[in-house]
């Protein structure tokens, strides 16, 4: 977290320039005050003319002082908070595949919303404060010894106190936080899952269910934060007993000292006074302290979920295919306890059109995740033209490669710039890609045509034109190989024909389909139909000759048919 401090280096300078001038400005008022007493003791009248007028200077300086460390402390948080949301929120953003799915999203957004939160409140604005205390410590220390050695030493001897209470507690601090804000996760997640499934939610009938189950996750992290509060107001209660025992030092010395004749009245009430500058930082710094300290298990948190398998677009430069894509004993399993894919052996040549049948669950997504590098940690090899497709930029992958997929994500924007995704796309294109995506219809009966909007994630379009934006999205992107997965499931049969048939019209476009569509005038215009059955390549032909094997596929087709 020290890095973002020193992100800002001349506000973090200014801030404490400006922290330096308000100290010597509280503690010269604390002059101010014992002469006034003594001016007035000794009934001096040009002497507290004298006093006036700079206790008005320093009024008017402390108003302007004051304000501005108002405005650098804000601008100082402002960049630190937006430098360590931009960091972490790349670190999230350029994980891999994998390793994203393998958190919840709502931690990235806790981290983001929540924890950030405490980092701000418990660690910058803290060691801003600390700038303050410490310098009016340094300078009330000083002036206190300058006023009177005796009651200087007296009150070091017990003034220290405080700052060991909260070393005592430090770990349990930490600890509580640390629950508050896993709790703080598991509540966004619940909201999150519960605000995602509104409608199955209200299908089912179980507002009840889900309401207990947010009372229980809300009482969870609100039990949290009490439990970290409780912790922090046993802490800030025995500091401020033990703050409060080192006034009356100064006092009872400084009344002695008075009545023996040694000391004036108002140099008592400048002792005091100081006193204050001495003990509350003493005291604060502790609780600051304490709150710094308590921010160590949260950062923690956050690297273990952040910066954990940062991708490096590092790799061979690739943007066309020659030749071929090949599979080589291929193999890949999720989890160690179950084989997914196995020696999986596959040729696809360029501008071939292949379809992968099979059974639910028998690895045909699977495949195709490989080939998009979700998962690197398969057997065997991936050939694209001959290079191991982890050898290549992830970035090189993806110019090479699209898919299309049954779910599809919608950003809350229009028709086309879901369709265009940042993309420089002209008219001409966009045009194109709405037409061969089977999209104009729809688009014709819009009032702003493919400016509309299409809700949150699509809530405006049917499952079906959802769909067919994201075959725009990808026919747009004019890769060399599409990948599609299910990708015309929802929609209807006649439009499921044309979109497929107008994919395999594409001539160079090497395109591997998986499909449970098993229609024969399509299935005819592959030049290879592979069938998997768990895990394993059973067939491999085309239409005809899977036919006349009169095996797996042959079968397969049959109750799909029939079906
Ligand atoms: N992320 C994952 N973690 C663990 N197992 C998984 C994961 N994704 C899929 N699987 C398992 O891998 C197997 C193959 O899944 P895959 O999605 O590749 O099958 P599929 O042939 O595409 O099925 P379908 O036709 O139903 O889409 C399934 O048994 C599935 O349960």
């Amino acid at each position: 977290m020290k890095k973002y401090l020193f992100k800002s280096k001349s506000l973090l300078f200014l801030n404490l320039l400006f922290a330096i001038l308000l100290s010597i400005i509280e503690i010269s008022f604390a002059f101010v005050l014992g002469n006034i007493v003594d001016v007035s003791v000794t009934r001096n009248g040009l002497g507290f003319k004298k006093v006036l007028y700079i206790g008005i200077v320093l009024m008017a300086s402390e108003a302007i002082i004051s304000y501005l460390v108002r405005i650098f402390r804000g601008l100082f948080i402002k960049n630190s908070m937006a430098s360590l949301k931009r960091d972490i929120f790349d670190n999230i953003l350029f994980k891999d595949i994998a390793s994203f799915n393998a958190q919840n999203s709502a931690d990235y957004i806790s981290i983001i919303n929540n924890d950030t939160n405490l980092i701000e409140q418990d660690y910058f604005i803290n060691i801003l404060n600390s700038f303050q205390y410490i310098s009016l410590f340094v300078l009330g220390t000083y002036s206190i010894f300058k006023l009177n050695i005796y009651i200087a030493i007296a009150a070091f001897a017990i003034g220290f106190i405080p700052i060991f209470i909260p070393m005592l507690f430090q770990k349990e601090t930490g600890r509580r936080k640390k629950e508050y804000s896993n709790s703080l996760s598991n509540f966004t997640t619940k909201i999150k899952d519960i605000f995602s499934g509104f409608e199955v939610i209200k299908s089912f009938n179980i507002e009840e269910k889900i309401r207990e189950d947010f009372n229980s996750s809300n009482n969870a992290v609100e039990n949290k934060k009490y439990s970290s509060s409780k912790m922090e107001a046993t802490v800030n209660s025995l500091s401020e007993f033990f703050g409060s025992l080192v006034f009356f030092v100064p006092l009872g010395l400084g009344t002695y000292l008075v009545l023996k004749g040694n000391f004036t009245v108002g140099g008592m009430l400048t002792s005091v006074q100081l006193m204050n500058y001495i003990v509350n930082p003493i005291l604060n710094y502790s609780a600051i302290v304490n709150k710094i300290k308590g921010i160590k298990p949260i950062n923690e948190k956050i690297e273990k979920i952040v910066e954990k398998n940062k991708v490096s677009d590092k790799g061979l430069e690739k943007n066309s295919l020659k030749n071929s894509i090949q599979f080589k004993n291929l193999s890949f399993s999720y989890n160690e306890d179950r084989q997914i894919l196995q020696n999986i052996n596959l040729n696809i040549n360029k501008g071939e059109k292949v379809a992968i049948v099979g059974r639910s669950g028998s690895g045909k997504s699977t495949l195709l995740k490989l080939v998009l590098r979700y998962y690197e940690n398969y057997n065997g090899e991936i050939l694209i033209d001959n290079i191991e497709n982890r050898n290549l930029k992830i970035s090189s992958t993806y110019e090479l490669i699209s898919i299309i997929q049954q779910n599809v994500f919608m950003f809350d924007d229009s028709i086309e710039a879901n369709i265009a995704l940042y993309g420089d796309y002209t008219d001409d294109e966009i045009n194109k890609a709405i037409i061969n995506s089977g999209l104009l219809n729809l688009i014709e009966t819009l009032p702003h045509g493919s400016k509309s909007s299409v809700g949150e994630n699509g809530s405006n379009l049917s499952g079906g034109e959802k769909q067919r934006i994201s075959i725009a999205r990808a026919l747009i992107k004019n890769t060399p190989v599409l990948l599609l997965d299910e990708a015309t499931a929802s929609l209807d049969s006649e439009t499921s024909y044309e979109i497929e048939s107008s994919i395999l019209d594409i001539e160079d476009l090497t395109s591997i389909v998986v499909t449970h569509k098993l229609n024969q005038e399509l299935l005819k215009r592959y030049d290879k139909i592979v069938v998997m059955e768990n895990g394993n390549i059973i067939e491999e032909g085309n239409f005809y000759e899977l036919i006349d094997k009169k095996g797996f596929f042959y079968n397969l087709y049959n109750v799909e048919k029939t079906v």
